[in-house]
């Protein structure tokens, strides 16, 4: 591609030098990637700036760099001077693959729980359809029945333009994608042509990187602020929005498009009414504009009342009809790690849940002490190198729901793991509830299952799909539901 060809998706830019027209083989934001003739765009970073790699990216043969200040280098590139090269990567990216988000219906969901969970059921709608998806999102990117794994919930500017362009090929008939607050402040979304932004919730997590949860909270704002306006070319955009959330107001005025929105409380343009819930999953009556159906799942909670709220607001917006709505969300399987039974025919139930957060940590003990039987366990920790304030929080949720807590670690990262389950149980008293603290999750995980007795619930929460522990700055093949067959057979032995 050329580079003045390229350099049109930016606009506003200096140069060391008039842009010869020079062709670019690809874009690079990682110097030990580039190849001759790659474009590198020099990104800050949070451990290191990339304006420091670029002698090394010059001297593996870059064509040309995007900066946004002085170095000092040596070697005749032509120097792109902008004010943000992380959005400007995003433009760069979205020149260098021909815009492929303006080429099919795009949907985006942020929120802090339940984003995963509502593409997923989108999946399932579309597929009922007979249409093919992609999903990007935390467990992988999928397009249609290939799936492929993923580093970060939203990928950088430059993965994620390139997973649409091979989707675009692909034929998918829309793109259903996990919309980071992280990925909306970087940039990582910058220029995507959003048709529909749904909004699950807002609850605290996250605030090693926002500032608090404002700042948090505009974040999120961003994917609706962004929903471009191209009713010239008949283009409908819509916000999908939680009217039960205490930040719905802010989201709805933060967007110019239409707006539907979604409560299982209160009036809004899609409702849940007579809601049942039980052990077996919930019922309600789906009240939208277009009609009412009474649903039936095997889906637990009334957490995924609001996922299937959700995804019925984005259905409608891209004219889904009600029946194929009923029929898919009626026949979903649920996700992977999210409140997945595991079942070695014992007598006592053991769930696997992705609840990282309070509030989801809230909403699933809830709902399993709703339909426990005898006592429930509760198996969890926090993450390292994350949100130090919720894992006191996280603690009190544990202790005020569940009979026993069993404290042990998650992903300790780089931090130290009894320092992390000190920050979740120092203010803790023996008195107020009884809680254990294991640091090894295996060893913890095995004892919860041995004093499990029949008609418990073990509840073993945060790592869900997660196939692997991050210790250091290492993966370990590590995985809660084998943990817990193994551990329900050797007890069963
Ligand atoms: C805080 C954060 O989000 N960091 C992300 C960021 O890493 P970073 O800022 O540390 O990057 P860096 O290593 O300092 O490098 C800066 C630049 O120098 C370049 N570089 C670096 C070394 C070199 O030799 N040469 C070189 O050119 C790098 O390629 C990069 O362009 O950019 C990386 C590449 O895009 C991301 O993978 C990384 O996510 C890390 C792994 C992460 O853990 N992120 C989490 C917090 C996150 O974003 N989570 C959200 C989901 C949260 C949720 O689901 O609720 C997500 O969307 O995943
Ligand atoms: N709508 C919801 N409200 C509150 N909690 C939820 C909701 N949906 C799911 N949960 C809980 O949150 C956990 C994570 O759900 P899910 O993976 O769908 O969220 P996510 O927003 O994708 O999370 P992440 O930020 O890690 O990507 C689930 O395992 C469940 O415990
Ligand atoms: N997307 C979330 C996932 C957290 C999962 C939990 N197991 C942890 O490691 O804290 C994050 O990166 O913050
Ligand atoms: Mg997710």
């Amino acid at each position: 591609m050329r580079l003045k060809e390229l350099l049109d998706g930016i606009e506003f830019y200096q140069t060391s030098e008039s842009i010869k027209d020079i062709n670019i083989v690809n874009v690079e934001m990682d110097s030990r990637k580039v190849e001759p003739g790659s474009l590198f765009v020099c990104i800050e970073g949070y451990t290191v700036d990339g304006h420091n790699f670029l002698q090394q990216a010059i001297d593996k043969g870059a064509a040309a760099a995007v900066i946004s200040r002085d170095v000092n280098v040596s070697g005749d590139i032509p120097l792109i001077r902008v004010r943000d090269t992380g959005r400007a990567l995003a433009m760069l990216s979205a020149a260098y693959y021909d815009y492929p988000t303006t080429k099919f219906p795009l949907i985006g969901v942020t929120g802090t729980n339940g984003k995963t969970t509502t593409t997923y059921l989108l999946d399932t709608i579309f597929e009922k359809q007979g249409k093919k998806s992609g999903v990007i999102g935390s467990i992988q990117v999928k397009i249609g029945d290939e799936t492929f794994p993923v580093n970060n919930t939203t990928p950088d500017a430059l993965e994620l333009n390139r997973i649409f362009h091979q989707m675009q090929k692909k034929e998918t008939d829309q793109v259903i994608m996990e919309v980071s607050s992280h990925a909306l402040d970087m940039g990582r979304v910058f220029g995507c042509d959003y048709d529909i932004g749904i909004f699950t919730n807002l609850s605290q997590d996250h605030l090693d990187y926002h500032k608090d949860m404002d700042d948090y909270l505009r974040a999120k704002s961003l994917l609706f602020a962004g929903l471009g306006n191209d009713y010239h070319q008949g283009k409908k955009k819509y916000a999908i929005i939680n009217e039960d959330d205490a930040s719905s107001d802010l989201l709805k005025r933060s967007t110019a498009q239409q707006v539907l929105t979604y409560s299982c409380k209160q009036d809004a343009d899609i409702m849940a009414k007579n809601i049942m819930l039980s052990p077996a999953g919930v019922a309600f009556n789906l009240v939208t504009p277009i009609g009412t159906v009474h649903i039936k799942t095997g889906l637990i909670g009334m957490f995924n009342v609001y996922n299937m709220l959700a995804a019925s607001g984005a259905a409608i917006a891209s004219k889904v009809d009600l029946d194929v709505i009923k029929e898919a969300l009626e026949n979903t399987k649920g996700v992977d790690g999210r409140f997945e039974p595991i079942n070695e025919g014992q007598d006592f139930s053991v769930i696997v849940d992705f609840a990282h957060t309070p509030d989801s940590l809230e909403n699933v003990l809830q709902s399993s002490k709703e339909f426990a039987e005898r006592k429930v366990y509760v198996v969890v920790g926090c993450g390292g190198d994350r949100d130090r304030t919720k894992r006191p929080l996280m603690a009190d949720v544990a202790v005020k729901y569940a009979d026993h807590a069993l404290f042990t670690s998650d992903n300790p990262r780089t931090e130290d793991p009894v320092q992390i389950l000190d920050d979740m149980t120092s203010h803790l008293t023996e008195e107020e509830a009884t809680f254990e603290v294991i640091v090894d999750r295996t060893e913890a995980i095995k004892h919860a299952v041995k004093l499990a007795q029949k008609d418990d619930i073990i509840l073993i929460a945060g790592k869900g799909h997660e196939t692997y522990q991050i210790i250091g700055k290492k993966k370990f093949d590590f995985d809660d539901r084998q943990i817990a067959r193994e551990a329900i057979k050797e007890k069963g032995e």
